[in-house]
């Protein structure tokens, strides 16, 4: 046979091969460098997760959606990919809905991914299986949102959803998927064709020379310069260019809740442990990627020092943060790793941070440390917060690659302060909305997307929002240790119905034993009750890297209310009598 009848034959063979909408949806992720579904398996999306995996993607498959969603969304923030979440039509994309949501107002790249119903039924309301306008839905709670009708589109609707997700400011996209879809058959050469590789998803946004000549004025001409660190830092990745910054200027920095770690916690220009201090007196402050919401009060108020006393340089990659709160005087559009690369170029021979300023700051934060320093060696049973997140911070100085997790409402306030951090990227939380339920989502999905080790540090009430991923973590064999600060309720264990009817709104079954949970599924259990029984526990734990849930018996007297978070806690002054 001739190389030319060779040819045709081959292209006849190759024009009968057909694909359809479930594997043009694998081929386009796999094509974009997403090798991870994070789900929960179900109508009509189950074939899908079969497929993905026979194709060699890794699929996790949850018990509740919006788990699965938070794995997602942590994934992002870890490789700077969007995380996909694939979940079931309406309620299951409901349940994904919220962590699309809390993505996007932690600006984390994620893809919600979500099966749907007919749409000539839905949108005649005639009441098909799990029927709602699902894209109309999303729109308001994410970064961007699209419907694929055709297999044709599906590369076009995927390489939408990820450009959206990662350039500029990252959030969270929605990509909803008719059921219909995926049964569509085309071509197969045809439907390769169609698909969209994306170039350069998340292009360099380099700042105007102007911006960066007017901070590093700013800068030199300050007598109390502070850089402020925040998780959009520590998403950029740009870990050496904003050491070299902070260090060649020899600025104080504080670090937000999920920055810390870009610079070690240990570091002698920290001024975590003088914040309160810094915020007021500086009079040159720097935000990198941090913005000013209700996490630094706004940039205004008691917090702060005298009205239009702090002059502010701020670097976001979004133009519209600028102004948010207050006047930015020194506003760099940038990508952050662009603005501090700009910035190290401008900074070469500047005698650096006025020394008064960087002493003043010195004695308070180690009065601070001095302060706190005993409160975290008592060995006694029941253990307080202290005490117990004084032997958990050990571990981490071990262990520093280690990922930590952490909610709760006191054992996320401590821990924050507590427990140092000495690498980027390692400490996962509440985040901008102060949400409880991240835990055992953040902790898988940290643990997939690294293979490090992840030690997970829970209030008992926090746990309690996502606690049945237990089974998930004890199925894939996860190097997770769980650690659940066991108080018998939120806030503290003590609260009581002053009719004597029901248990006290803030109260849960006392002495519970949490770490029977994770027996129940294979996975270590340990109960302790004295910080040297917390070590040893954990330590073994991460040392086996075995699934542990080590239930930690605190105090039910220890603990307070949530309630000094600015205002926000609204506490009755009225008495009323019965
Ligand atoms: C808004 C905040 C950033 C501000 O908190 P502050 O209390 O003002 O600051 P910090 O916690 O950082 O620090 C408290 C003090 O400890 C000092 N500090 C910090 N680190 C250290 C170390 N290592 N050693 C000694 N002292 C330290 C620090 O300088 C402060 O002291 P001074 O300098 O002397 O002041 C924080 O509260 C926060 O991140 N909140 C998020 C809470 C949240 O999301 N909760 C979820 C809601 S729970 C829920 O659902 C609910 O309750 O309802």
């Amino acid at each position: 046979m001739s190389a030319i009848a060779k040819t045709i034959e081959a292209d006849a063979a190759a024009e009968q091969e057909l694909t359809d909408g479930f594997h043009l949806v694998i081929d386009a992720l796999k094509l974009n460098g997403i090798d991870t579904i994070y789900g929960v398996p179900g109508i009509p999306i189950t074939d899908l997760g079969r497929f993905a995996q026979a194709a060699g993607i890794r699929v996790i498959s949850f018990r509740h959606e919006q788990n699965a969603g938070n794995a997602a969304a942590i994934a992002g923030f870890l490789t700077k990919k969007p995380g996909v979440c694939l979940t079931v039509s309406a309620p299951g994309f409901l349940n994904g809905l919220t962590a699309l949501a809390n993505a996007t107002t932690n600006c984390f790249p994620m893809i919600l991914i979500s099966g749907s119903s007919e749409r000539e039924i839905v949108d005649l309301q005639q009441g098909d299986y799990e029927e709602m306008d699902q894209l109309a839905i999303a729109k308001p709670l994410c970064k961007a949102a699209f419907r694929v009708l055709h297999a044709a589109d599906i590369g076009i609707g995927v390489a939408r959803a990820i450009r959206a997700a990662v350039s500029g400011r990252p959030g969270g996209v929605y990509l909803d998927l008719p059921a219909k879809l995926f049964g569509q058959v085309m071509d197969a050469s045809e439907g390769e064709r169609s698909l969209v590789k994306v170039i350069d998803a998340a292009p360099a946004q380099i700042p105007a020379p102007e911006a960066v000549d007017r901070a590093v004025a700013l800068l030199k001409g300050a007598k109390k310069p502070l850089v402020i660190l925040g998780k959009g830092a520590a998403y950029s990745q740009a870990d050496e260019e904003i050491r070299n910054f902070v260090e060649k200027t020899g600025i104080p920095f504080l670090p937000m809740s999920m920055a810390k770690g870009i610079l070690p916690d240990t570091h002698p220009q920290s001024a975590g442990a003088a914040r309160s201090l810094v915020l007021k007196e500086a009079d040159v402050v720097m935000l990198v990627g941090a913005r000013l919401n209700w996490l630094l009060s706004h940039g205004k108020g008691k917090t702060w020092g005298p009205a239009g006393s702090q002059k502010f340089i701020q670097i976001d990659i979004e133009p519209r943060e600028m102004d948010s709160n207050i006047e930015i005087a020194a506003p760099i559009v940038a990508d952050i790793g662009s603005a501090m690369a700009a910035l190290n170029a401008k900074v070469g021979g500047w005698a650096g941070a006025p020394k008064e300023w960087l002493a003043t700051v010195a004695e308070k934060k180690d009065a601070n440390i001095a302060k706190m320093a005993p409160r975290l060696m008592k060995n006694s049973a029941p253990m307080d917060f202290h005490a117990a997140l004084g032997a958990l911070r050990t571990i981490i100085k071990e262990r520093p690659d280690a990922i930590l997790v952490n909610e709760g409402a006191n054992t996320l306030d401590l821990a924050r302060g507590i427990i140092d951090m000495y690498q980027p990227r390692k400490r996962l939380d509440v985040g901008t909305w102060g949400v409880m339920g991240i835990g055992m989502g953040f902790a898988i999905g940290a643990a997939v997307e690294t293979g490090k080790p992840v030690l997970a540090v829970e209030g008992d009430s926090a746990f309690g929002f996502s606690g049945m991923e237990v089974e998930t973590i004890c199925r894939y064999g996860l190097p997770v240790t769980i650690v659940i600060f066991n108080n018998n309720g939120i806030y503290r264990g003590t609260d009581t119905d002053p009719n004597g009817r029901d248990p006290g709104t803030t109260v849960f079954v006392k002495d519970a034993r949490y770490d029977k949970m994770m027996e129940a599924f294979g996975g270590v259990g340990v109960n302790v009750t004295t910080p040297d029984e917390l070590s040893r526990a954990v330590n073994a734990a991460m040392d086996s890297g075995k699934p542990t849930l080590i239930n930690a018996v605190i105090d039910p007297t220890a603990g307070s209310e949530s309630g000094n978070i600015g205002s926000l806690n609204p506490q009755s002054v009225v008495k009323r009598k019965k």
